[in-house]
């Protein structure tokens, strides 16, 4: 079986411990918005919001055809030659594409990705450097194989999207501002939708398929397959919980945006990956991303008198500076909006 290579390695303290993986009954909330909008789904999504940070959606609108069809182009994607997939390589001008070098935390991922932009040239700050006022246009590079990738791809893009904004609104509600209320962040919008491939592992008391982290968006919206891996930190005892995989379902949980708009009465809750060393795994995340030019700050009808908990921050600044950080080991902890936190003396 040989070795694994150290790049991998978990410190012990951030390693899965496999063995009581499957003791823990509790579970992610179900939310089933057919009947959505009405007053008991803004509630449900509001309590899932600050019990979990991430819940469940069935009846989700996004064709189930459409789902399957994404997950099987991805699937055969990943089967391609090694060379066929280095011809799509993401680099650090190409943000987009595909990759297999990822790193969370400063040790590599277990796992390859594809990343696409929901909106093809997408513009964002050309560096993560304060004053330097340059932009840089990011394009899709496509596959030629397997057939109907980029259609798949595009289409899906377009029917998660409207989701997206379905739960921006059910979300927005919650917290008692309007539904559109943050409607006009995603003008421009910098979203993206990442395949992740997770191959089976050797190590899996070890590595991470990707290691804890939070993430940036304000929405992540993830289909899984039924293999299972993803793990949610809860929030009242810090336990690591597995999400079974439900069928139909998509994953959504709040980010690090919308813990800063909320002034932190939603949290963007930590989760990661464990893999295994008999399946391969595969997992759709779209990353509802806002405009870069927006500046993500806590909503003045949320704070209602309160003190901001956090500093302004430049979405687009935020985004560059993470996404220099995704290639190499770094000696230097990644951005994190802990870093714009206000400390209350
Ligand atoms: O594969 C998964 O279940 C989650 C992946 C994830 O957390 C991410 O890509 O940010
Ligand atoms: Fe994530």
């Amino acid at each position: 079986m040989g070795e694994l290579d150290p790049v991998f390695i978990q410190e012990a303290d951030h390693r899965p411990n496999l063995g009581s993986i499957n003791v823990v009954a509790d579970e992610l909330p179900i939310i089933d918005l057919s009947s959505a909008p009405n007053d008991d789904v803004v509630s449900q999504v509001g309590q899932a919001c600050k019990e979990w940070g991430f819940f469940q959606v069935v009846n989700h609108g996004v064709p189930l055809e459409l789902v399957a069809k994404v997950e099987d182009v991805g699937r055969r994607f990943f089967e391609l030659e090694a060379e066929e997939k280095k011809k799509v390589k993401r680099d650090e001008v190409n943000a987009m594409g595909f990759h297999d070098g990822e790193h969370t935390k400063n040790v590599r991922d277990w796992k390859e990705v594809f990343d696409f932009l929901v909106e093809d040239q997408t513009v964002i700050p050309a560096s993560h450097e304060p004053d330097d006022q340059e932009l840089r246009t990011l394009s899709n590079q496509w596959p030629p194989h397997p057939p109907q990738f980029r259609e798949v791809c595009q289409e899906y893009a377009r029917e998660v999207e409207k989701l997206a904004y379905k739960l921006l609104a059910l979300i927005a509600q919650s917290l008692g501002l309007a539904e559109n209320r943050l409607n006009g962040f995603f003008k421009g919008q910098t979203s993206m939708v990442r395949f992740n491939y997770y191959p089976p592992c050797p190590f899996p008391d070890l590595a991470l398929g990707v290691g804890r982290h939070k993430d940036a968006s304000a929405l992540t919206i993830l289909a899984q397959d039924a293999v299972g891996g993803l793990q949610v930190k809860r929030k009242f005892d810090n336990q690591w919980i597995p999400v079974k995989p439900t069928p139909n379902a998509f994953i959504v949980n709040v980010g690090d945006a919308f813990q800063v708009w909320s002034n932190d009465k939603y949290e963007s809750v930590e989760h990661r990956v464990v893999v295994n060393s008999e399946k391969e795994r595969f997992s759709v995340p779209f990353f509802f991303f806002p405009g870069h030019q927006v500046m993500v700050k806590p909503l003045e009808e949320i704070l209602d008198g309160d003190s901001p908990r956090y500093r302004d921050y430049n979405w687009g600044k935020f985004f560059a500076n993470r996404n220099r950080s995704n290639f190499k080991k770094r000696a230097v902890e990644n951005i994190q909006i802990s870093h714009f936190r206000i400390e209350v003396k």
